[in-house]
């Protein structure tokens, strides 16, 4: 697994010292021409996965120009008090489409292991009690999962991925990715929990592989692509798809 400290920057994570500085009291940084959507998330794991998405479901979008975050716009981290994926993806797309006055999607996702009721679940980026920590936070998973039988290691990945637009526009989408939790991790790719979950039906961890191949059965590639048709039409009409609204069916993981 990669190995640096929590904090260091060759760990592909936040980098919440740059993003809290830039946001504290100050204004956002005005977006620059041509940008047409807010990815809004502070996560560079997440943001590098996210740019990969929309481009590939959107050829015809520059996504270089088009496509900004919400670390380079100076937003702040909204704070994520919602009790449910969803209702975190939509305070951090609602947060990002009213300061920046564009289009916003946002993720909110985790890991929900079965012999412990889901969690961490919404609680998976500061499971270890430093938001980001992802080397601390595996750490602990596995050592709370030390005496659990490989057949009781069941897991999940689990995404909501919000679309809202600055004149009140909301889609929600959701994804899920089922595995198995590993002992010990592999791999050097993904991000967070990457190295210890295994998908069913594969022999290796989402760190093991590639970038493409991870997006292609993930919990956020699964949720931002079944989004992505929302996205296209707000930024090829300038309005959302006639009948859309938000969704989402009582009794999920989300
Ligand atoms: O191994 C993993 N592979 C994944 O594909 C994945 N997706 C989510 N997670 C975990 O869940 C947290 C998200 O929490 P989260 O949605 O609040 O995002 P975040 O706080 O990291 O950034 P932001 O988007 O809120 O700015 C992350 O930090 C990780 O611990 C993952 N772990
Ligand atoms: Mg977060």
């Amino acid at each position: 697994m990669p190995d640096p400290e929590p904090d260091s920057p060759a760990s592909p994570r936040h980098d919440r010292s740059e993003h809290a500085v830039a946001g504290d009291g100050d204004d956002p940084s005005p977006a620059p021409d041509g940008a047409r959507l807010v990815l809004a998330t502070h996560n560079v794991g997440k943001l590098s996965e996210l740019r990969d998405m929309v481009a590939a479901a959107a050829p015809e979008l520059d996504a270089q120009a088009a496509v900004v975050d919400a670390g380079s716009l100076g937003l702040v981290e909204a704070v994520e008090d919602g009790t449910t994926f969803e209702a975190n993806a939509l305070i951090k797309a609602r947060a990002a489409a009213a300061a920046s006055g564009l289009p916003a999607v946002a993720d909110d996702s985790g890991l929900a292991v079965d012999v412990l009721g889901g969690a961490p679940g919404i609680f998976s980026a500061r499971w270890s009690g430093t938001h980001g920590a992802d080397r601390a936070n595996l750490k602990l998973l596995l050592a709370q999962l030390g005496d659990i039988a490989p057949e009781h290691r069941g897991a999940q990945f689990v995404c909501a991925a919000a679309l809202v637009t600055p004149d009140g526009y909301e889609h929600v989408e959701h994804g899920i990715l089922r595995g198995t939790l590993r002992t010990e991790p592999a791999g050097q790719g993904g991000f967070g929990y990457d190295p210890v979950l295994q998908p069913d039906g594969l022999d290796l961890t989402c760190a093991e592989l590639t970038a493409e191949q991870k997006n292609a059965i993930s919990h956020r590639g699964r949720a931002v692509r079944a989004l992505m048709p929302h996205v296209l039409h707000v930024l090829r009409a300038g309005k959302p798809a006639e009948g859309s609204a938000p969704a989402g069916p009582e009794n999920q993981p989300w």
